[in-house]
């Protein structure tokens, strides 16, 4: 199928997705279109069961849409690929390797030589800043720890896109701005594409440079709210009149409809 050029990193047109068994079917996505430009960070937040999950799948080549596709770089995606790097909720650290061999592990699986991996290893370490942790294991490090090994093991492949599905969403309320802060950093010095999944709209503002709101299931996009705050951000910013505005903003598109149960909205 012929696709129109456009200046999007990443992108869907048209995205349906159907979840068929036997015995019943599940409409999760509707009529999904979204256009997302190199180096933009943006958030997607809706009601529990509004389809985030799956959006973020088939992003990933995990998942298949029913009808429409994604595009990278204007070309129809088909599958998992390294251009896309993935950081979930659950911590998915290989739990027999130690903090370094975990951010290694994909370099060498691309058999990348070993003066070439310990450098961006080392580089990784300092971005998330667990050098003196490099020797741990999973087991041995906080909630916030393992997600911040999780985020430089993603970064690690030089992914072109980040997907990044509720990655804060198990940690507690100070770790979580804390790892806010240190993405919007990490994002400001690297600059890559991100598409971060939450329940959060406080999380998707203070993070993001543009926020997809959708409905509930089947998972439209009902609004498409530019963050016109500034580039550098500190936790502070919450609190400010302009933030707490476009908050409200969101909250009051998700509650506009009759999908206001299960909504974790930070008001
Ligand atoms: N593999 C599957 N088979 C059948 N139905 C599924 C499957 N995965 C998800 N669903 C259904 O699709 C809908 C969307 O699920 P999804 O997990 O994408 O939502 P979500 O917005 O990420 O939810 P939450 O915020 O609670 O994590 C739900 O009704 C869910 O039950």
């Amino acid at each position: 199928m012929q696709q129109q050029a456009s200046n999007a990193k990443i992108s869907c047109k048209n995205l349906n997705k159907i979840y068929r068994s036997k015995k019943s079917e599940t409409f999760a996505l509707k009529d999904i279109n979204m256009d997302i430009a190199d180096n933009e960070f943006i958030s997607v937040v809706g009601p529990s069961g509004c389809g985030k999950s799956t959006l973020l799948r088939i992003f990933a080549g995990l998942d298949e849409a029913t009808t429409g596709d994604v595009m990278v770089d204007n070309r129809i995606m088909t599958g998992p690929g390294a251009d896309r790097g993935m950081v979930f909720q659950a911590y998915t650290l290989f739990p027999w390797l130690t903090v370094e061999n975990n951010i290694r592990f994909g370099l060498k699986v691309k058999k990348m030589s070993k003066a070439e991996a310990d450098q961006i290893v080392e580089k990784y370490l300092k971005l998330v800043g667990l050098t003196d942790f490099r020797h741990r294991l999973p087991k041995e490090l906080s909630g916030g720890m393992k997600q911040r090994v999780a985020i430089a093991r993603a970064l690690a492949n030089s992914p072109e896109v980040l997907l990044m599905d509720e990655p804060f969403g198990a940690l507690d309320p100070d770790t979580k701005g804390n790892m806010q802060l240190q993405l919007r950093e990490l994002w400001e010095k690297e600059k890559h594409t991100v598409i971060f999944i939450t329940h959060d709209i406080e999380e998707a503002v203070f993070l993001s440079q543009r926020v997809y709101v959708m409905s509930a299931r089947p998972g439209r996009i009902i609004a498409d709210i530019a963050i016109d705050l500034p580039t550098r951000r500190d936790l502070d910013l919450k609190d400010t009149h302009e933030f707490i505005q476009i908050r409200k903003k969101i909250h009051s598109l998700l509650h506009s409809g009759d999908f206001r149960n299960e909504l974790h909205a930070a008001t």
